[in-house]
Order: structure tokens, then C-alpha cells, then sequence
């Protein structure tokens, strides 16, 4: 296992641990959640837990169900008490990128239906501003080729998320994913906002105030908790 497969590994796994019996969990999606769902499954066998799950997207549910998991939609529980999910990109404010999976859309809806978020990551992925990672922008289909004119046209450079036989990749929610690749994002807020204006984009990636908390793996492993943040 390399490096960084290990520091999603730890994180992942040390996830697993933070959740109690009779817990109604939000699965995120993404290699880093593989391992979160492998243990939660071990820790739900071994220990005979009640948990339901509730996932955000196609690949989690069939990962989760896979290990036995029971799941709910989102629209069949009260509320979820606990989400792990990854990201692609974490701040210094605990503000991240996500979507690099293509599950933006659900992961949001399940993130904001949650008492507490907690993301897990790797090192590599802690960064002082945004933007390195390009920000997923889900789009409707109609009308998307004038959308992405009108990104390059900001300078935003943008290119259509295609599968590796060239096709336009298609999410869950059946609609195209728009990169942006910014390099830097200085005001997260303000692009934000923009991108909530523009007609034809139904979510981003850009994930503001979302985590509560953050684990990062490493050798030694970081927990980061919003309430601990200086300027939160
Ligand atoms: O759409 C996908 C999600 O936002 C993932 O949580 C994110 O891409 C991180 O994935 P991974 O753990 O595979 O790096």
C-alpha cells in the first residue's frame, strides 16, 4: 500500500470508530470511505451494532450493501446523526473541495441533512486556499456547451468531466460535471454565490462550513475540529 493509500486507510478506519450503536450514518463516496465502510461493516458484525446507513451515490450503495450494510434513503430517516465522507481539497478553515468522484450533488444533500460531518483525508490534501484541485460543477445537460462558453469567458477553464472512452460522464442525478480549473480561489464565498446564480448549474463542489471536523491521516494521525479553528 502507498503512502497516501495508508494516511486514507488510518483515517478511514480510525472514522469507523467514532460511530455508536444505533446510529443512522451518511456514507460518502470515494476511495477514503472504502475503508470507513469495510470497518463500520466489521465493527457492525463483530459487535453486533445497529446502524443504518444512508449513502450518496450508486457506488456507495452497492458497496455498502455488498457488506451487508442496511440503508435508507435519505428521505426515509428523521435525520442522519453522523456523515463520513472524503473530500478532494481542505482548507485551513476546514472549507474543502469535493465531487473529484462525481457524487457532489447527493454527498451535499446528505451533508446538509446531518448533525455532524466529518471528513477524512490525506495529507496531501490539506492546503492554506482552495483551488488546486479543480472545482466540480454539476450542470444540466441543456443548454451546458453555452454554459461552458460562458465559464471561459470568466477565465474559469473549464472542461467537460468525460469517461476514458471520451463520452460526457453522466451522474447520478443524470446530469454532466463542468471542471473549473482555477488554480487559486480567493474568495470561496463570492464564487459560491456566482456559480448559485448561474442558471444551469445545480450544485458545486466548493463545500463551505460543511465539516465539523476533519481527520487527516499521517503518521501521526490530526484531528481537526471546526470549533477549535481561530477565526471560526
Ligand atoms: O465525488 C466524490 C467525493 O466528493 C469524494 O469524497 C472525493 O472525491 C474524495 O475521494 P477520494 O477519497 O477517493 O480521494
Amino acid at each position: 500500500m502507498d503512502r497516501i493509500t495508508e494516511q486514507k486507510r488510518q483515517a478511514g478506519e480510525y472514522a469507523a470508530s467514532l460511530i455508536t450503536d444505533g446510529m443512522i450514518v451518511g456514507l460518502g463516496t470515494g476511495s477514503t470511505v472504502k475503508f470507513f465502510i469495510e470497518k463500520l461493516a466489521e465493527r457492525i458484525n463483530r459487535e453486533g451494532l445497529d446502524i443504518v446507513g444512508v449513502t450518496t451515490s450508486r457506488q456507495t450503495s452497492s458497496l455498502a450493501k455488498g457488506w451487508g450494510i442496511k440503508l435508507k434513503s435519505v428521505d426515509e430517516v428523521p435525520a442522519i446523526d453522523l456523515t463520513i465522507d472524503g473530500a478532494d481539497e481542505v482548507d485551513t478553515n476546514l472549507d474543502g473541495i469535493k465531487g473529484g468522484g462525481a457524487a457532489l450533488l447527493f454527498e451535499k444533500i446528505v451533508a446538509l441533512n446531518s448533525k455532524r460531518n466529518i471528513w477524512i483525508v490525506d495529507q496531501s490534501k490539506y492546503h492554506d486556499k482552495l483551488g488546486q484541485f479543480p472545482l466540480p460543477v454539476e450542470v444540466v445537460p441543456y443548454g451546458s456547451h453555452q454554459l461552458l462558453k460562458r465559464f471561459e469567458a470568466a477565465d474559469m477553464a473549464p472542461t467537460f468531466r468525460r469517461l476514458p472512452d471520451g463520452q460526457r460522464l453522466t451522474t447520478d442525478a443524470g446530469n454532466y460535471i463542468i471542471d473549473l480549473h482555477l488554480a487559486v480561489i480567493e474568495h470561496p464565498q463570492a464564487l459560491a454565490y456566482y456559480l448559485e446564480q448561474t442558471i444551469g448549474v445545480v450544485e458545486h463542489g466548493l463545500f463551505l462550513n460543511v465539516a465539523d471536523a476533519v481527520i487527516i491521516g499521517g503518521e501521526k494521525l490530526v484531528v481537526i475540529e471546526r470549533e477549535n479553528i481561530e477565526n471560526h
